[in-house]
C-alpha cells in the first residue's frame, strides 16, 4: 500500500497567508528578497485564492523544469486568473498535446524570415508615434511606447492598422487593459469573487462590456476574411484561419478570438514596458547613452535593421534592461504530474512550482552587484538560458521573445538617432506592479530636447 502523507514542501515565510498575499501584490520586489534572504532558493509562496506555490531561483532547479518533456508538467491550471481575457482556448490555458499543436502552428510568423519584414515597420511606426512630441514639452515615455507596441503588435496578427475597426479596437484594449493593470482594479483579477457585474459603474461590469465590444470588432474581422479570403495574405490571423489539425478541422471562430486575444495581452503591455525601462536606464546613466550614441553613429544615417539589431552594446542594453526589473516576475507554473525529486526535494502530483525571474536575475553569484545597470556584463560573458530567464523557457517559452527584442532594439535605435531626449529629473525611477507586469513608477516623464 502506498503512503497517503502529502510530502513537505519548502520553507515559507512565517507570516500568515493573507499578509503574503498583501505583500506580494503591494511590494512584490521586497517579498521576495525577504523570503530569498532566509530560506535561499527554493521557499514556498502561499497567497489567498492560490494554492501553494514552489519559488526556484536556482539555475539547476530552473534547468530541470524548463527541460522537462512537456508532458510532465502542466500549466493551464495555474494560469487560470488570465482567462476573463484570454479564453479558455488560448495558448496559455492548453496543455499536453493540445498546447504543443497550438504553439507550432503560432511559432512561425513570430520567427525567421517573419522577422525582417516586421524591421522596417517597426522604424516606421515609432518615428510616426515620435512625431506628436513636441521640442520642450514633458510627457511621460510609457504611453508612447505603448502605443508603438500596440501597433506592432495589430500590424504582426491583422496585417493592418487602419481604419474604422482598428481605431475602435485600439482605444478599447488600452482603456481595458490599462483598467485591468491598475494597482487597484488588478487586485480584481486575483480574486474571482470580486468579479461581480453590478453594472456601468462596477469595474468588472464595465470590463465586461468592453470585452463583448472588442469581442464583435474581432468576431466581424473573422467573418469579413471567411467570406472573402485572401491567399496573400501572410498575417497571423491570416495563417490561424488556414491551418487545420490532424483530422483536417480548421480553428473556430471562439478558438481564433481567444488567440487573437492571447497574442495582444501578452505582447503590448509586456514590451511597452520594456522600453519605458531601457529609455530610463539609458538617461539616467549618461556614460551609457554616450557608449550607444557612438554605437549606433558608427552604423551610419540610414541602416538597414538586421545591422541595428546586430548591434552589440544595444544588444546588451536590453538584455541588462530585462534583467535588472523584469517584466514578468515568474514564469507561468509547473504543475507536477507524477512524483519528481528537484534540488533534494520530492514533489507530489499537483505541486506548483515557478521559475523566479528576478530572483535569478539578482543572485550575486551570477550577476555581482546585482543591483547596478551595467550593460558590460552581458559583453564579458555569456549567461545560461537557465541563468538569463526574461522570457521563461522550455516548452512554455514566450513565443513573442524574438519580436519583443527586436522592436526594443529599433524603437530605441530609431527614437535615439533621431531625438536629444532627457529624463526631467535624474532620480531614481522605482518598479510597481501593473496586472502581472513590473512597469516604471510614473511612466518616466521626459521631454524631447531637440531634433538630431
Ligand atoms: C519584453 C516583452 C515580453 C516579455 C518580458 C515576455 C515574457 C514572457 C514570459 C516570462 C512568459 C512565460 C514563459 C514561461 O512560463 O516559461 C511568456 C509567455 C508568453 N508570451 Fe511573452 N513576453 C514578452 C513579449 C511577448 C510578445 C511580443 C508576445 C506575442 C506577440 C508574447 C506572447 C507570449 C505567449 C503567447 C506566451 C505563452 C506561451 C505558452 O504558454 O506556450 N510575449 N512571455
Amino acid at each position: 500500500m502506498t503512503s497517503k502523507t502529502a510530502i513537505k514542501l519548502p520553507d515559507s515565510p512565517r507570516i500568515p497567508a493573507w499578509m503574503q498575499t498583501i505583500q506580494g501584490m503591494a511590494r512584490p520586489l521586497e517579498y521576495l528578497e525577504a523570503a530569498a534572504k532566509e530560506y535561499g532558493d527554493v521557499f514556498t509562496m502561499r497567497s489567498l485564492g492560490f494554492p501553494p506555490t514552489v519559488v526556484l531561483s536556482n539555475p539547476q532547479a530552473i534547468q530541470e523544469i524548463f527541460t522537462a518533456d512537456p508532458h510532465q508538467f502542466d500549466s493551464a491550471e495555474g494560469s487560470k486568473i488570465l482567462q476573463p481575457i484570454v479564453g479558455n482556448n488560448s495558448l496559455i490555458l492548453l496543455d499536453g498535446d493540445r498546447h504543443q499543436r497550438q504553439r507550432k502552428l503560432l511559432m512561425p510568423p513570430f520567427h525567421g524570415e517573419r522577422m525582417k519584414a516586421y524591421g522596417k515597420l517597426i522604424c516606421q511606426i515609432a518615428e510616426q508615434v515620435m512625431k506628436s512630441w513636441t521640442i520642450g514639452n514633458i510627457q511621460p515615455v510609457y504611453p508612447a511606447m505603448q502605443e508603438i507596441s500596440l501597433r506592432v503588435i495589430l500590424r504582426a496578427v491583422f496585417g493592418i492598422d487602419e481604419g474604422a475597426r482598428f481605431q475602435q479596437l485600439r482605444q478599447l484594449l488600452v482603456s481595458m487593459l490599462d483598467a485591468f493593470n491598475s494597482p487597484l482594479t488588478s487586485t480584481v483579477i486575483f480574486f474571482p469573487i470580486l468579479q461581480q457585474d453590478l453594472g456601468d459603474w462596477s469595474f468588472w461590469g464595465r470590463f465586461l462590456r468592453q470585452r463583448q465590444q472588442i469581442d464583435e470588432l474581432l468576431y466581424s474581422e473573422i467573418r469579413e476574411r471567411r467570406e472573402q479570403p485572401d491567399s496573400n495574405r501572410t498575417d497571423i490571423l491570416s495563417l490561424m484561419m488556414s491551418a487545420s489539425d490532424e483530422n483536417g478541422q480548421l480553428m473556430t471562430d471562439v478558438e481564433l478570438r481567444d488567440e487573437l486575444m492571447t497574442l495582444l495581452f501578452a505582447g503590448h503591455e509586456t514590451t511597452a514596458s520594456s522600453l519605458a525601462w531601457a529609455f530610463y536606464w539609458i538617461h539616467h546613466l549618461p556614460e551609457v547613452r554616450e557608449k550607444l550614441l557612438k554605437e549606433l553613429e558608427s552604423i551610419g544615417s540610414d541602416p538597414d535593421p538586421t545591422e541595428i539589431a546586430r548591434l552589440p552594446y544595444l544588444t546588451a542594453i536590453c538584455s541588462e534592461s530585462l534583467r535588472i526589473y523584469p517584466i514578468v516576475l515568474f514564469s507561468f507554473a509547473r504543475i507536477v504530474k507524477s512524483p519528481i525529486e528537484i534540488m533534494g526535494y520530492k514533489f507530489d502530483p499537483g505541486t506548483l512550482l515557478t521559475a523566479c525571474v528576478y530572483l535569478t536575475h539578482h543572485r550575486e553569484d551570477i550577476y555581482p552587484d546585482s543591483k547596478s545597470f551595467k550593460p558590460e556584463r552581458f559583453l564579458e560573458r555569456q549567461f545560461s538560458p537557465y541563468e538569463f530567464i526574461p522570457f521563461g523557457g522550455g516548452s512554455r517559452r514566450c513565443i513573442g521573445w524574438a519580436l519583443a527584442l527586436l522592436e526594443m532594439k529599433l524603437v530605441l535605435a530609431t527614437v535615439l538617432s533621431r531625438y536629444e531626449m532627457a529624463l526631467t529629473d535624474n532620480r531614481e525611477v522605482l518598479p510597481v506592479r501593473r496586472g502581472i507586469t513590473l512597469t516604471p513608477a510614473r511612466g518616466v516623464p521626459m521631454m524631447m530636447v531637440a531634433q538630431r
